[in-house]
C-alpha cells in the first residue's frame, strides 16, 4: 500500500478548523471575562471622559490672562464639579479628574502657582498651550465607538475599557468541555509506583497546564489501557465539546485510538502530517465532539497541542484569529536544511538570539523544559547561517 502523503501543516490547521462551530454564547460579569473572546462587538455606552476634565493638580484659568495673578472663587474635584464660571482673571483650584469649570480653558498646575490669600500667581513657566493639562471631552471614545471587535480577546486592557465604555457584563462564549485521555499500558498516574517498564503518565497533566489560559473545563479521562473494547466504549461515552487523546496515533499493532474511534462509530478526517514532532497527529469526529489523537511522545503532544490543541479551543470559543502567532529571530547557530516535514525545533533565547538543542528527540522533556520559543523550519528549509532571521513561536 502506498502511504499518502503527509498533509502540510496549515493544510491540517485549516480543515481541523473548518470541522468546528462557536459554541453557544452567554453573558458574564467583567470578572470572569478574562482570556475569553467577545461573542459581539463592543460598543461605547458613553463618552470618555462625558466632559473636559483636568489632567493635574493645580488652578483652572483662561490661556489668555496669563501670568495672572488670578483671583480664587471656588474648587473643582472629582465627582464634585464648580457649578459657577471662571470669569476674566479668575481661577478654580482643580484636582486632578475633575471637571474643568465652565469659562477656564487650561489647567496651571500647582507646582508652578503661588498663593497669597485668595490670590494665585504663575511662579514657574506656566502651561504653553490652551488646553494644556487638561483632557477634553471624548479623548478616549464617544457613544458608539467599536471599542472589541466580535472574536477580539478579552485582555485585562479590554475589560477595563470595557468597564469604563459602561458595560457590567459581556457576551462570551461559553467554556469548551475538554475530555483528555492518555492511552497505554506502561502508564501509571504521576507520583504512582512505578515497577519495571512503566512510566509515568506526564501528558494528561501537560495539557492542563498548556490550557490554563484558555475557557475551558477539563474532563478527565485517565489512563486508558491498550485495548481495542476499552477504548472504544470510553470514546463512545465521551460528553465533550473536544475529547484529546494521547499516544497510540501511530502505526504499531498498540495504536488503537484510530480504529476504536472508527468502532465507537466515529470518523477520521485526516491523520498524519509533514510535522516533526508529531507527525501522527490524527483528527476527526465522534458524534458533536472533535476529536484530536495526539501522538504520545510528550513534546510530539506538546507541539501539537500547540499547534491544533489550542486553536480548536479558540476558534470554538470565538477567536477570530485562533493560530499561534510566530514572531522573528536572529539565529545564534547554523541550522542544516529540512527536509520535507515542518520543525519545530526546541531552543533557548540568549543575548537576543535562539539557540536550537543539538539533540531533539521527542521524548526529551529536559529540553523541552529550558525551552522558551521553538524554531519553525518549514519543509525544505535551506541550510541557515548564524545571523539569519527565523521565525520562532514563544512558549514560555
Ligand atoms: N514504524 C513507525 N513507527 C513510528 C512512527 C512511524 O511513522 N512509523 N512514528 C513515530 C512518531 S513520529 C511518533 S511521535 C511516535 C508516536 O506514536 P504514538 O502516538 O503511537 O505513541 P505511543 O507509541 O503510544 O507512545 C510514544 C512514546 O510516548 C510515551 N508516552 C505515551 N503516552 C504518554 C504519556 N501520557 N505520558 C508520558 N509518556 C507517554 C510512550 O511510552 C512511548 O515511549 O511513534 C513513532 N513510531
Ligand atoms: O512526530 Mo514524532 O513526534 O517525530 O517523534
Amino acid at each position: 500500500m502506498i502511504p499518502k502523503p503527509l498533509l502540510p501543516v496549515t493544510e491540517a490547521q485549516s480543515r481541523l478548523l473548518a470541522l468546528v462551530a462557536r459554541v453557544p454564547s452567554e453573558t458574564q460579569p467583567l470578572r470572569s471575562a478574562a482570556g475569553r473572546w467577545a461573542a459581539t462587538d463592543i460598543l461605547a455606552r458613553r463618552t470618555q471622559p462625558s466632559t473636559d476634565l483636568s489632567a493635574m493638580d493645580g488652578y483652572a484659568i483662561r490661556f489668555g490672562d496669563l501670568p495672572g495673578p488670578f483671583a480664587l472663587i471656588g474648587e473643582s474635584a472629582a465627582g464634585r464639579p464648580f457649578f459657577g464660571i471662571v470669569g476674566t482673571g479668575e481661577t478654580v483650584r482643580i484636582f486632578t479628574g475633575a471637571a474643568m469649570p465652565n469659562g477656564a480653558d487650561t489647567v496651571m498646575v500647582q507646582e508652578e502657582a503661588g498663593r497669597d490669600g485668595d490670590i494665585i500667581n504663575l511662579t514657574g513657566e506656566g502651561p504653553h498651550r490652551l488646553g494644556g493639562n487638561m483632557r477634553g471631552k471624548g479623548l478616549d471614545f464617544s457613544t458608539g465607538d467599536v471599542l472589541v471587535r466580535h472574536g477580539e480577546r478579552l485582555t485585562a486592557a479590554r475589560i477595563a475599557l470595557a468597564a469604563t465604555a459602561g458595560h457590567g457584563t459581556l457576551a462570551v462564549n461559553r467554556p469548551i468541555r475538554v475530555a483528555i485521555a492518555a492511552t497505554g499500558d506502561e502508564l501509571v498516574p504521576p507520583g504512582g509506583q512505578i515497577t519495571g517498564a512503566d512510566l509515568p503518565e506526564g501528558n494528561g497533566a501537560m495539557l492542563v497546564a498548556l490550557l490554563a489560559d484558555l475557557p475551558v473545563e477539563t474532563i478527565d479521562l485517565g489512563i486508558l489501557p491498550d485495548r481495542l473494547d476499552v477504548m472504544t466504549a470510553a470514546f463512545g461515552q465521551v460528553d465533550a465539546d473536544i475529547l484529546v487523546t494521547t499516544g497510540g496515533a501511530s502505526v504499531g499493532d498498540h495504536d488503537l485510538v484510530r480504529p476504536a474511534l472508527e468502532a465507537a462509530g466515529g470518523s477520521v478526517d485526516f491523520w498524519r502530517i509533514a510535522l516533526r514532532p508529531g507527525k501522527p497527529m490524527m483528527a476527526g469526529r465522534i458524534g458533536e465532539t472533535v476529536v484530536l489523537g495526539l501522538p504520545g511522545n510528550p513534546v510530539s503532544a506538546f507541539v501539537t497541542a500547540m499547534l491544533f490543541l489550542r486553536p480548536l479551543i479558540a476558534a470554538m470559543a470565538g477567536a477570530a484569529n485562533p493560530l499561534p502567532v510566530t514572531t522573528t529571530a536572529t539565529l545564534g547557530e547554523p541550522l542544516p536544511a529540512n527536509d520535507h516535514r515542518q520543525d519545530y525545533l526546541r531552543a533557548e533565547s540568549r543575548d537576543g538570539r535562539v539557540f536550537a538543542s543539538t539533540i531533539q528527540d521527542s521524548s526529551m522533556l529536559l529540553t523541552l523544559a529550558r525551552a522558551d520559543c521553538l524554531i519553525v523550519r518549514p519543509p525544505h528549509a535551506h541550510a541557515a547561517a548564524a545571523g539569519d532571521m527565523v521565525q520562532v513561536l514563544r512558549i514560555a
